[in-house]
């Protein structure tokens, strides 16, 4: 699915790129922050190609289709202020120290590179503030109730699957 929205959206694709990290691997986010995979070079100019619009230029897919692929394909996506290896947000900050307790790998993106890309998060989620993050596709919330999750044992028991996904995977 991944690959053939990338081949569909062409060069549009490459300035919303996704990341990924864990504990265990990084060195994962272009300066923008957008998503991308591992295996993608760091490109410092991809940004100033990113123009905002509602649809994504060239193709018929909406910053809303993005981000439901986002959510789908990624267990764990964060939406937060900077990325995570230099939050811009205390928020954003202690969701991700959070998230990195566990051995699983975490996407993200920056909402601060992109307004229309914030204001489609909030729409797709329906919650005001970020950080955001979805785990399994599904909306948890922010850092209060991730930080509750993690304090009651019950992030560790939704994580749980993922972490034995990755086990397996190597
Ligand atoms: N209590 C919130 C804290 C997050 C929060 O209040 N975020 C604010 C300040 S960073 C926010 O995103 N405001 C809306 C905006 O910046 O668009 C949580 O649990 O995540
Ligand atoms: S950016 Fe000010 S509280 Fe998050």
């Amino acid at each position: 699915m991944v690959n053939s929205l990338v081949a569909i959206l062409g060069k549009r694709i490459a300035a919303l790129p996704t990341a990924r990290s864990s504990a265990a691997a990084s060195g994962y986010l272009n300066r923008s922050g957008f998503l991308f995979s591992t295996t993608v070079p760091n490109d410092p100019d991809t940004h100033e190609d990113f123009r905002p619009t509602s649809k994504v230029e060239g193709s018929g897919f909406s910053l809303k289709d993005i981000v439901e692929q986002d959510v789908k394909e990624n267990p764990v996506m964060i939406y937060m202020k900077g990325v995570p290896d230099l939050p811009r947000c205390g928020f954003s900050s202690l969701a991700v120290r959070v998230l990195n307790e566990y051995n699983v790998p975490i996407s993200a993106r920056n909402i601060l590179e992109n307004a229309e890309l914030k204001d489609a998060v909030k729409t797709f989620s329906h919650w005001p503030t970020f950080p955001q993050i979805f785990i399994k596709g599904e909306f948890i919330g922010g850092s209060d109730i991730i930080l509750d999750m993690h304090q009651s044992g019950e992030l560790k028991e939704k994580l749980k699957d993922i972490k034995v996904e990755q086990e397996n995977a190597e």
